[in-house]
């Protein structure tokens, strides 16, 4: 026994009872700081506890203590107003003796408390050993982790009440966290990130701060309430504006270590400012061992079981990849037109920028894709090729990001997307200007967040990916006829590179056309004597609306046809091919074709592109304030550095002085 009393006369008079009753004491403390000294010496069974004791500290303080080394206590107190009472009882102590006290009152009361803390201990070891065996088991389930992460907040309630609760997991770079908020007795609402700031009443612009907040909040395991919460809410102002709107007043924060690499972090609110105690954190901390192990190996198996996924896809992609592409090593001509494009090639190519390859059909835009990424420090991971032409909008979305089994009819296995399966390296999105309006949302979302959902999953996988896209469609053009975002547009022009055609690098045409014709002789293994001049000639003076591929074809056609024998003539004749050339230009007469001077209307469409962009900006501008720059400025909301935002607001004679009413134009 320990009896902590500061009047020396009801001290003693406790330990001369007690030692009659047959009991140990131990020792006397008139204080919390005397009482500190003898518990540090021995653990007592029990403590007999005043509750007003010498010093600054009461008893109440020493509760704490004593409930978090799992000592009972018995209160001695003369003491019954309702304000005491009320703090007395969320220290749960074993019992309370009202002074002055009878003999008889004492030795009830502490065979009373022994009793129940001992039976105490034992239902709550067995709560314990079914709350571990029902958590481990939700988490090792094969099911999506919102749903087990949902399930075993439920488990959790009876242990750990709370009013929300958010789980951020990380791994390396990716991470992702789910917040449960309770509704009902056993009913709770999932919120992804955006939910939870709908909830909270802020606009989607603070997912940045909640990010921040994620990362600062949980550190290392502790109890929140009272002034502490009020301590740690200034440290924050989302955590202030949570407190604020759902009313929370007690948080308690929990990280879970798994294995070298994983980390989960627990956070419990609640609206109760004595919600948490350092028993809870002690359940948590006796629960995290076999919990931490069922996570271990349950992501264990998920990584092997997408690893092997992964190795399966890159597998087949990669045999498509050498059925497609073995002609892909070379890039011919010194034109200064292509030797333009080299040098801006060999400027991008070592960042990680978007790059965004313009040019017409056939002028080899995927092949400066490809060498952009082999100059590229990626250049060890996976070139991923999607044509955005050449499938209908639903597969696109799956084939780009992935899909969850049963996430719509058909989807029979999870597939990972080509950003999973680039991953590290690059993807090159061909046709870009095909790319439907609701998948354009989505890809800008995944450039801005860089992260993507699979269908059927809202949990957001870390990209590390760099994007290079390509079209033969004037971007511009289909900004101003609404057919492609213009954020978008803004987003992927950072590097525009744009491929001359063919008819604009002639000087070229020889090397090409020997480098093919060599290509397909050696193919079909016949030999190649050179080219007839005639036939240089002819394809000198034509215009190539199909540009090197129409070569190339003309070239293999010619090889198959000639006899191997004489120096290659053309197979048919240019001017009845499928396309007829470009008129020649009338400045131009006499020398050779050029490229053909924009007709009006394309000038005209030129300026209707100029002037919504104006306009577009302009409306920003007026929403914002007319302020450019910071949060919630133009510049963030067009997803555009503000520096890249005011040269094009300057180009477009947007000027920068404000007025009240917002920007002049
Ligand atoms: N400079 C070059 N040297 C050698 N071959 C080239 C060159 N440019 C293009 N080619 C060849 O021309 C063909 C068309 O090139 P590529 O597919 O890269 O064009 P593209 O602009 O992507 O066409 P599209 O817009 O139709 O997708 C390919 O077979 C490619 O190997």
């Amino acid at each position: 026994m320990l009896i902590v009393e500061d009047e020396y006369v009801i001290a003693n008079d406790l330990r001369l009872l007690l030692l009659e009753a047959g009991y140990e004491v131990l020792g006397i403390a008139d204080s919390v700081a005397e009482a500190r000294l003898l518990l540090a010496r021995q653990r007592p069974d029990i403590v007999l506890l005043d509750i007003f004791l010498k010093g600054s500290e009461t008893g109440l303080d020493l509760a704490a203590l004593l409930e978090e080394a799992g000592v009972p206590f018995i209160y001695i107190s003369a003491n019954d107003s309702p304000s005491v009472l009320d703090a007395v009882k969320a220290t749960q102590p074993s019992g309370y003796i009202v002074k002055p006290f009878r003999e008889k009152d004492v030795l009830t009361a502490l065979e009373i408390g022994r009793y129940r803390h001992a039976h105490g201990v034992e239902v709550q070891l067995r709560k314990e050993k079914s709350l571990q065996i029902a958590l481990t088991e939700t988490l090792a389930q094969a099911r999506p982790w919102p749903d087990k992460l949902l399930q075993a907040a439920g488990l959790l309630q009876e242990a750990i009440s709370f009013d929300l609760m958010a789980v951020r997991y990380e791994h390396g770079s990716e991470s992702f966290t789910y917040r449960y908020y309770r509704t009902g007795f056993d009913e709770y609402q999932a919120l992804d990130q955006e939910a939870f700031l709908r909830l909270i009443n802020l606009p989607a612009a603070h997912l940045p701060q909640l990010r921040e907040l994620d990362q600062k909040f949980y550190d290392f395991p502790r109890c929140y309430g009272h002034e502490a919460y009020a301590a740690l809410c200034r440290q924050h102002p989302l955590l202030q504006g949570i407190a604020k709107s759902l009313r929370m007043a007690a948080a308690l924060v929990m990280p879970v270590v798994v294995g070298p690499q994983h980390r989960f972090m627990l956070t419990f609110f609640s609206r109760q400012p004595d919600a948490y105690r350092a028993r809870h954190l002690a359940l948590l901390d006796r629960l995290e061992q076999p919990v931490a192990l069922t996570l271990e190996r349950v992501l264990a198996f998920e990584e092997v079981a997408r690893l092997s996924e992964r190795l399966r896809q890159e597998n087949s992609y990669l045999q498509d990849e050498v059925k497609t592409t073995a002609n892909f090593e070379e890039i011919i001509g010194s034109s200064p037109a292509l030797l333009r494009v080299f040098n801006q090639v060999s400027q991008v190519a070592p960042t990680d920028s978007t790059v965004l390859i313009l040019g017409e059909s056939g002028t080899g835009k995927e092949l400066v894709a490809r060498a952009i990424h082999n100059r590229s420090g990626r250049r060890a991971q996976l070139l991923v090729k999607l044509n955005c032409a050449a499938l209908p909008a639903t597969l696109i979305e799956s084939e780009l990001f992935g899909h969850e089994k049963g996430a719509f009819t058909g989807a029979h296995d999870r597939r990972i997307g080509k950003f999973e399966l680039a991953r590290g390296g690059t993807i090159f999105l061909d046709e870009i200007g095909e790319l439907p309006l609701e998948l354009q949302a989505k890809l800008l979302r995944v450039l801005q967040e860089k992260e993507i959902e699979r269908l059927g999953s809202n949990t957001p996988i870390k990209t590390d990916v760099r994007v290079l896209v390509a079209t033969n469609r004037e971007l511009e053009k289909e900004v101003s006829a609404g057919r492609f975002r213009m954020d978008l547009y803004f987003r992927l022009a950072v590097f525009p590179l744009t491929l001359p055609p063919l008819r604009e690098r002639l000087a070229d045409i020889p090397a090409l056309a020997t480098y093919f014709a060599q290509k397909a002789a050696r193919n079909i293994g016949r030999p190649f004597r050179g080219l007839a001049p005639e036939a240089l000639a002819e394809l000198q003076a034509y215009a190539w609306p199909g540009n090197i591929r129409e070569l190339e074809n003309i070239i293999e056609q010619s090889v198959i046809v000639g006899d191997g024998q004489r120096p290659l003539v053309l197979g048919r004749s240019l001017a009845s091919a499928l396309f007829q050339p470009a008129p020649p230009p009338a400045q131009a007469a006499g020398s050779g074709p050029r490229p053909a001077q924009p007709p009006k209307d394309l000038l005209d469409v030129k300026q209707l592109q100029l002037e919504t962009e104006r306009e577009y900006i302009l409306g920003v501008l007026v929403k914002t304030n007319g302020r450019v720059r910071g949060s919630g400025g133009a510049a963030e909301l067009l997803n555009l550095k503000p520096t890249t935002l005011e040269y094009r607001m300057e180009k477009l004679g947007i000027r920068k002085s404000i007025t009240a009413a917002g920007p002049e134009a």
